[in-house]
């Protein structure tokens, strides 16, 4: 046999991991700026301005005004001249408000105002949907996949990390805009607006996110596979983490939503030049291979053609971990984008901690995808990882649905194990991609995964939004909210864990049929 002297740059390890660890990053800015209005749910979906105080609990301003006035009339005292405009940090204040039923004097100190913007959980579900919107109705992801396939790496990434840092600004410019209560598309303009920025930027996400998966795949296929993408994934996850711990103490300090996003799409800067750098190192790495390939007179891989999509189409295989891939992914992500509330309401945390529950999430998959890919890379088992997280999944969620044990600790401690799910399917199933279909055509698959996973991305929070509205929104006979139950929202996402278990199962038996290898290792000896 032929000794090949010369090597493709992916066979050095350090290139292979700088490779991985520059487009990480830039995916990392994108979930960063996916998941950043999520602990902004209640101040969204609050009217006026809401006021917090440095006990770590908040009201909105008016009523606040209101029970002021109340002290002050209890109290004999003349009215104060305290109005919305004049609340600011460090102001002391006395004001009446109903403990267990009694009307109390309180004293607290104001630590931050910040502006509310007055959505109805309605349109906050809306908004946080659109992310998908773009990708789902005018098929953008599936183009993305053929344009990925059809022109390569680096001009696919380019154009997807432009669309990202588009879609972001629009979001900004809407959230930071007074539009004085004018409407489009027979919506509130700012709702609009800011879908329409998170529709691009989705757009724009999403493809970046495959074409990530297809570098990860061209720099480690054969070598330490799962665990690199493990690691991508993770280093996109400590994005989501900073994001929903971050976020709204920004909203608080700064006084207002559009902060958090200027500061993600900044970051996005930064990833898009990232990019920019990973493209030289692409060029080089395609330079090597032709190198290798001529040293070795070994023809030209065959490129993309249209036939090949039959064959992923025909693939039962690629069906059901597509179909996973929707039923897992629709009880996490859309999950995320209501937790911080559900924690406020559910287990009376106080706001300015809620968000760092949901954040234990990503910052236990950080640690654990990683490991969880390199065990699926030395001993495999990859259906049987998957099929445990899903049973995992469905556990915590019935745990949310139901009245027992609604203590703030007992709310971390699921929120960890739902952090192992979520670290244990997603290490196993993007590796497992690969096993059934081949790399030419796996940009094209990748996006038709990720395009049936956006229709959930995208229909679940619309139907939570509209839920919450409709069936969990707790009111007192003048209409005022006092509360939300969380009941029904949380048992639609514990449907959505029980047909990842029987989707799990089916795609196990298929694997043992057909022998792709998902219970197999993934660095061969
Ligand atoms: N090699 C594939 C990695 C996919 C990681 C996966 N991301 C997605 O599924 C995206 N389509 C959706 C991201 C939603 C926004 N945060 C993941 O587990 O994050």
């Amino acid at each position: 046999m032929k000794e090949h002297i010369q090597k493709k740059l992916s066979d050095s390890k350090t290139a292979r991991w700088s490779a991985m660890l520059i487009v990480s990053f830039t995916m990392m800015c994108g979930y960063f700026l996916t998941d950043v209005m999520s602990p902004l749910e209640n101040l969204l979906t609050t009217q006026g301005k809401v006021v917090y105080f440095t006990d770590d609990t908040s009201m909105s301003a008016d009523s606040l005004i209101t029970k002021v006035k109340l002290f002050s009339a209890a109290s004999a005292l003349s009215e104060p001249e305290l109005a919305v405009e004049k609340l600011e940090e460090g102001m002391n204040l006395k004001y009446m408000d109903s403990v267990d039923g009694i009307q109390t004097e309180m004293e607290k100190t104001v630590s931050a105002v910040a502006k509310g913007e007055g959505w109805s959980s309605t349109e906050y579900g809306f908004f946080s949907g659109a992310y998908g919107m773009i990708n789902v109705f005018l098929l953008m992801l599936f183009f993305g996949g053929l344009i990925l396939d059809k022109m390569g790496i680096r001009f696919t990434g380019t154009l997807s990390c432009g669309l990202m840092l588009a879609g972001a600004l629009i979001k900004w410019y809407a959230l930071s805009t007074d539009f004085g209560g004018s409407m489009l598309f027979g919506m509130n303009m700012q709702v609009a607006l800011a879908s329409v920025g998170f529709a691009v930027f989705g757009m724009g996400a999403e493809i970046t996110g495959i074409t990530v998966s297809k570098v990860i795949v061209k720099w480690f296929t054969g070598k330490e596979l799962a665990l690199a993408m493990g690691l991508q994934v993770a280093m996109a996850r400590i994005g989501t983490a900073i994001a929903l711990g971050v976020s709204l103490p920004v909203a608080r300090m700064m006084g207002a939503v559009s902060y958090p996003v200027l500061f993600g799409a900044i970051a996005l800067c930064v990833g898009f030049v990232s990019y920019m750098v990973y493209c030289v190192m692409d060029r080089k790495e395609d330079a090597s291979e032709v190198a290798v390939r001529q040293e070795a007179g070994e023809k030209e891989e065959e490129g993309f053609r249209m036939a090949d999509l039959k064959q992923i189409f025909g693939s039962r295989g690629f069906w059901l971990i597509t179909l996973l891939c929707l039923m897992f992914y629709a009880g996490v992500f859309p999950f995320l984008k209501f937790a911080t509330k559900l924690m406020i309401f559910k287990y009376g945390v106080p706001e300015s901690f809620a968000g760092l529950i949901p954040a234990l999430l990503p910052f236990g998959t950080i640690l654990l995808t990683p490991l969880f890919g390199s065990l699926y890379d030395r001993i495999g088992k990859g259906a049987t990882l998957m099929l445990i997280g899903s049973v995992m999944l469905t556990v915590v969620h019935i745990l949310f649905t139901l009245p027992v044990l609604d203590y703030w600790w007992f709310a971390v401690i699921v929120m960890v194990v739902l952090g192992i799910a979520f670290s244990l399917v997603p290490s196993a199933m993007w590796p497992s991609v690969p096993k059934i279909i081949p790399l030419k055509q796996l940009g094209s698959a990748y996006a038709i995964i990720f395009y049936i996973q956006n229709i959930g991305l995208m229909a679940v929070p619309w139907l939570i939004g509209w839920v919450i509205d409709r069936f969990a929104t707790l009111r007192d006979a003048s209409g005022t909210i006092t509360g939300y139950d969380y009941t029904v929202p949380m048992a639609i996402f514990s449907l959505f864990g029980l047909c990842a278990i029987v989707i799990a199962l089916m795609l196990r038996s298929e694997d043992a049929k057909k022998h792709y290898g998902l219970e197999e290792a993934n660095i061969k000896k």
